[in-house]
């Protein structure tokens, strides 16, 4: 069987304002590939319209493998049988720095042509241009953790989901400052946009937001019902200057006999809006049960409520895997503990990051140059991506057997690539 690789340019194809209702049909029927990969139903009406707006702002590539030829009565030949798309961003790596980030999604393989290597195709092709545009740095969010290390991934943001019981026992220690009023999310994608902008510039961990999240916060578009959330409520903290610096969407499920409180997005630029925002969800009559599927690893929530009971982690989460193109950008790029030095040996299965790097960090900032020393250290690819952003300890890793050096050698790597606290992020896409 012959297939053809293909890429398309969202925003050449699409033209500045596209009109959901004429799209070109080789992005629809892309669209059309991944709903029917994803087992989502077919794409219609409001996810037309927020996919095709997303795909042209966020200047998307949408690659698609064709078939030459397409038996009669098969699914024709403008529908590819295998999807990828990729686009660029940031990555908040520390210290206020934000790295350009190559994010890779959508990724169908057709199930009567899987494991014939097409995914391993798009991959290592969409790797080697990303790499060649001087990105050092790809990420995506899995659906099976089984697939990706082969290719250099590895995980490194977790979040944890809660479910928080507010019932009448739920206080928290000391009220939380600020005020918060409940608004209509619909109209405040803009008002979202800016919370979440703020909460970038300042977390570790955090990646930038594809631009369908504006409708995925307010509500104006819900990928598990595709289509508008008309049950979506939202409320926002006002910091004591009147300022906005935190926002929490959410809509209240029946279960049963019983109501739930899902929080959809929850975005909070200082602790009092986020825990000014939880006493908010708290006080909702009505409902004993809040969840949410974003919490951070280290909550403060946990710390501040009355009965630190109430607080039930249901689920850990790896959410952002990362994948070092360019060990000098990336290396460079990242907040360091310290100063001193190592020479790291970098396992690269696909070969686009590996050898030996000479690492010398002066004062937390480091400098990463190709060496032909002893390796003090070796590690693989995935390795390094999950040390990256401090989600794991490098002792964690050398006990997992993932690290090898001697005594010395490992205690000083992990004095310098060490971060006092865990990464963030809060988007998946
Ligand atoms: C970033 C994202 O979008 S995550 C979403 C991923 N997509 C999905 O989960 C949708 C449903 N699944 C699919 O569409 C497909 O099965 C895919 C995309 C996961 C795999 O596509 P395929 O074309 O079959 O993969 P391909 O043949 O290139 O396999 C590459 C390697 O990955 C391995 N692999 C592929 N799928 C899986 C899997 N689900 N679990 C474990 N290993 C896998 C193959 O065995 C192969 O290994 P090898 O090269 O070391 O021998």
């Amino acid at each position: 069987m012959d297939y053809q690789l293909r890429a398309l340019n969202a925003a050449e194809v699409l033209g500045p304002d596209p009109d959901p209702e004429h799209l070109d049909p080789r992005v629809e029927q892309w669209m059309q590939a991944v709903a029917m990969g994803f087992l989502d139903a077919r794409i219609r009406g409001a996810g037309l319209r927020v996919w095709a707006e997303g795909m042209v702002r966020d200047e998307m590539v949408l690659r698609g493998v064709y078939l030459d030829e397409v038996p009669t009565g098969a699914l024709g030949p403008d529908m590819p049988v295998a999807t990828f798309t990729s686009f660029d961003k940031t990555l908040n790596t520390g210290a206020g720095q934000l790295l350009d980030l190559h994010m890779i999604t959508d990724v169908t393989v057709r199930p009567s042509h899987r494991r014939r290597g097409l995914l391993r195709q798009m991959m290592t092709t969409d790797l080697r241009e990303a790499k060649d545009r001087g990105l050092s740095m790809a990420a995506l969010t899995v659906s099976e953790g089984s697939i990706y290390g082969r290719f250099g991934f590895g995980a490194a943001t977790w979040c944890r989901h809660i479910a928080l019981d507010t019932s009448r026992r739920f206080a928290l220690r000391d009220e939380a400052s600020g005020r918060v009023e409940m608004v209509d999310p619909h109209g405040h994608a803009d008002l979202f946009s800016d919370v979440f902008r703020r909460f970038h510039a300042t977390t570790r961990g955090s990646v930038d937001r594809p631009n369908h999240y504006r409708d995925l916060s307010a509500g104006t578009f819900d990928d598990d019902m595709l289509d508008v959330d008309h049950a979506r409520r939202g409320a926002v903290h006002h910091d004591p200057s009147g300022e906005v610096d935190g926002y929490v969407s959410y809509r209240v499920e029946r279960t049963d006999r019983s109501r739930e409180l899902k929080v959809h997005d929850l975005v909070a630029t200082s602790s009092d809006a986020y825990l000014g925002l939880w006493q908010f969800l708290a006080s909702v009559d009505l409902v004993e049960r809040v969840s949410f599927r974003r919490a951070p690893m280290e909550d403060p929530l946990e710390f501040a409520l009355a009965d630190p009971r109430l607080y039930s982690v249901t689920r850990l989460e790896d959410l952002i895997w990362l994948r070092v193109l360019d060990p000098v950008g990336a290396l460079e790029g990242r907040e360091w503990s310290g100063s001193g030095s190592c020479v790291l040996e970098l396992r690269d299965p696909l070969g686009l990051a590996g050898g030996r790097w000479a690492l010398d960090v002066a004062d937390g900032r480091a400098s990463v140059e190709a060496s032909t020393a002893p390796a003090d250290v070796t590690l693989d690819v995935d390795t390094l991506a999950s040390l990256y952003l401090g989600g794991v300890t490098a002792p964690t890793l050398a006990r997992a057997g993932r690290l090898e050096g001697s005594p010395d050698a490992l205690r000083t790597f992990a004095e310098l690539v060490h971060l006092p606290s865990r990464p963030y992020s809060i988007t998946g896409f």
